[in-house]
């Protein structure tokens, strides 16, 4: 891939059916999962992305055995109990948050040291919250940098019991703890000490565990044992949000298969909102079909569950005939890159009129300028603002290869449209 992509406006409306790739929330989870069942799981329509190899390496490191067919998209995973463990491990969750956030529980269960760190990106992300809940539940964790940020050592055993833990920054030390819950001596018991931002990501956590052979009732789990088990993984509902949105701004129709109201991940809701703006939505248990009807107004909505496609809406918002705020989503400052700022600051050199607040962004439509957008090593970035080349020409992504962190195969996939 170039450096700087050149988007190539569409010919005509698309009129296609694409399968987007596995989920990268949901294969992390069940990866997670069969790393922590004893015997052996397999993992079918897995995502290869950075994020997954970030995790692919981490359950290795904490003592699984894996088999990995990338061509069939299948993970074989030798699970072990990680309370057998007592090797020391290293851990490079590169830039994936829910690796991080989810292995540091993990590594907290065996009674060995595992450092775990990340990229530079990562090492910028707040783990505060889910290192001092571990510290409350008996784990032992050092700060080997700054406190409450990577890199940090995790000695187990941690022996559970109830803890209390914030809910606005992220999701992800919630959905990491109760997956160690379930081998917690003392079992798991959290309250929230402020509300929860990404409520769907928890429900899916609990639906993969479930699948698992473990239940999490409300925030609690008893101790119990993972379960081995064959388990498919369906498409990723944040990369078919670019797919469902090139229909909507282009009067085109996009299907996505393998998503639909039978999905995991609230992302799949996406679809409500083009919905809102005035596209045509069908809807069956595994497929979503959006149609472009040449209108789109703009809507006033809170995207606190579903943030990962908030820059999708942005880039939507630029072709309705009217303003559209979205609200509810301060905590994405914190995830890649400082979203808010990065995506009004992008339409803004386009020469559209978007501005921020603490808490979201308002984008009024216009025309965007030819202009090659930064994507601040973001993969959301660079897969958002691609659409608005689907429509007007001289646009230009710098850095496409940062899609590689869940959706290597982006620019591939537009290109069909
Ligand atoms: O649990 C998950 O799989 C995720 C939760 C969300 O993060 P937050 O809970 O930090 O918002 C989301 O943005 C991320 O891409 C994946
Ligand atoms: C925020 C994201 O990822 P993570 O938190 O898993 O790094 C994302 O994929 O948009």
């Amino acid at each position: 891939m170039p450096d700087v992509l050149a988007v190539t406006p569409l010919s005509a409306p698309p009129d296609v059916s694409l399968r987007p790739p596995g989920s990268k929330s949901i294969t992390n989870r069940a990866l997670l999962c069969a790393a922590l069942a004893p015997g052996r799981s397999t993992l079918t329509g897995v995502l290869f992305a950075d994020d997954t190899h970030a995790m692919l390496g981490a359950v290795r490191a904490l003592g699984a055995t894996l088999t990995v067919d990338e061509a069939a998209y299948t993970v074989v995973v030798d699970g072990v109990d990680p309370r057998t463990q007592t090797r020391p491990a290293a851990v490079d969750a590169r830039q994936s948050g829910t690796t991080g956030r989810f292995v540091v529980p993990a590594a907290a269960l065996r009674p060995a040291r595992s450092v775990v760190d990340g990229s530079a990106q990562l090492r910028a992300r707040p783990f505060g919250p889910l290192t001092d809940a571990l510290r409350e539940l008996g784990a032992t964790v050092e700060d080997l940098a700054e406190p409450g940020f990577l890199p940090v050592a995790v000695t187990g055993p941690v022996a559970g019991g109830k803890v209390a833990l914030p809910g606005h920054l992220s999701s992800q030390f919630l959905s990491g703890l109760l997956m160690a819950g379930p081998l917690m001596a003392e079992g798991l018991s959290v309250e929230l000490t402020s509300p929860l931002v990404s409520v769907p990501y928890v429900e899916a956590t609990a639906a993969v565990m479930a699948a698992f052979g473990v239940t999490v009732d409300g925030l609690h789990v008893r101790p119990q044992s993972y379960r081995a088990t064959d388990y498919a993984i369906e498409p990723d509902a944040s990369a078919a949000s670019y797919l469902l949105a090139a229909a909507a701004i282009s009067g085109g129709r996009v299907t996505v298969e393998g998503l639909g109201t039978a999905s995991l991940q609230g992302d799949v809701r996406f679809a409500d909102l083009l919905e809102q703006m005035g596209a045509r939505v069908e809807r069956t248990a595994d497929r979503v079909t959006v149609t472009g009807t040449g209108t789109l107004h703009g809507i006033d909505v809170d995207m606190a569950d579903i943030s990962d496609t908030a820059q999708t809406l942005a880039a939507v918002a630029v072709f309705a005939d009217s303003p559209t705020r979205v609200r509810g989503i301060g905590f994405i400052r914190k995830k890649e890159t400082d979203r808010i700022a990065a995506v009004v600051t992008e339409l803004r050199r386009a020469g559209i009129d978007a501005v921020e607040d603490e808490d979201g962004f308002t984008v009024t439509p216009g025309t965007p300028a030819p202009t090659a957008f930064h994507t601040y090593d973001d993969h959301r970035m660079a897969m958002s603002l691609a659409l608005l080349g689907l429509r007007v020409p001289g646009i230009e992504i710098r850095d496409p290869r940062c899609v590689s962190k869940t959706y290597p195969t982006y620019f591939v996939d537009l290109a069909r449209l």
